[in-house]
């Protein structure tokens, strides 16, 4: 059967590959930091300059597409998901690793048509792992398909979160709280990639049974969310609902059994969602 979203899936991959070689060329240089919603959350020129980039290049091929993008957002473009296909991209995915130079830096494109994901790119440059996944196909890293861990004792497992980017006491007492809560159980470890993308592609690949974060954006988790279900997990809210990726709030599980003795112990809280002026 004709895939009719092929071509767009193939420029996707084409496209990370390249962005993310600018990205590994600008950890040689000088990276200007600027700032964005507060003093943690960094921006560089090779954010911008990626974005365009992507989004220039879909643009020759598929003029009549549409893009939400984390570094246009935060030049003023609203955050609206509609039916049409729409690119979701993360130029980089872990400015703050990237600024460092510690190594988890991903360029992440979602794809998505009638609101519903149609493929997803997340390419870890530093690593070299290119991650896809297409809606009903599977879930690869580098062609070997993923597949998430089969662990269903939450004491045998490593959960994957973020500190995030909000130093607002209220929001960091939630965080702790449900670090608290979940490392007693005990859990055999927690890890945060410092990047939401490759944090659900470690999910995907089967080395963290969970990943759950408050306070991403529908960029950050827009294709790494098709990854991890493609390879066999499931996505909710942080309080067990239906997962809503413009709600700033995810937690991606290998399994059930996991994902509710976690949303037991997380503390939600709700940041302003991404598409808010949108829906008011
Ligand atoms: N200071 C910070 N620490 C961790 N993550 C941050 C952060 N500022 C922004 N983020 C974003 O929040 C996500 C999850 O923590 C990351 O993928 C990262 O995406 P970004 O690098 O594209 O901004
Ligand atoms: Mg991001
Ligand atoms: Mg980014």
């Amino acid at each position: 059967m004709v895939d009719i979203w092929q071509n767009a899936m193939d420029h996707a991959v084409t496209i990370a590959r390249r962005a993310g070689e600018v990205v590994r060329e600008a950890l040689h240089e000088d990276r200007k930091v600027m700032t964005k919603s507060s003093s943690v959350d960094l921006v560089t020129q090779t954010d911008q300059k990626v974005e365009q980039l992507i989004i220039q290049s879909v643009k020759e091929k598929f003029p009549t597409h549409r893009f939400i993008g984390e570094e246009s957002v935060a030049a003023g473009e609203v955050c609206e998901l509609t039916d049409s296909p729409t690119w979701i991209i993360d130029p980089i995915d872990g400015t703050t690793n990237f600024v460092h130079t510690f190594p988890f830096v991903a360029v992440s494109i979602g794809f998505s048509v009638n609101k519903q994901s149609e493929f997803g790119v997340v390419y870890s440059c530093l690593e070299d792992k290119m991650f896809t996944a297409r809606r009903g196909r599977g879930a690869f890293c580098n062609d070997q398909p993923l597949s998430v861990s089969d662990q269903e004792d939450i004491k045998q497992s490593v959960i994957a979160t973020e500190f995030g980017s909000s130093r607002d006491p209220e929001a960091v007492n939630n965080i702790f709280t449900s670090l608290r809560n979940i490392v007693s159980l005990p859990i055999h470890g927690v890890r945060g990639a410092g990047s939401a993308a490759i944090n659900l592609c470690l999910v995907a690949s089967g080395c963290v049974e969970a990943y759950y974060e408050i306070g991403i954006h529908v960029w950050d988790i827009a294709a790494g969310s098709l990854i991890v279900t493609e390879a066999g997990g499931i996505l909710l809210d942080v309080e067990g609902g239906p997962v809503d990726l413009m709600s700033r709030r995810i937690l991606a599980a290998n399994n059930t059994t996991i994902a509710d003795r976690l949303i037991r112990e997380i503390q939600s809280f709700s940041p302003p969602r991404d598409d808010e002026e949108v829906t008011q």
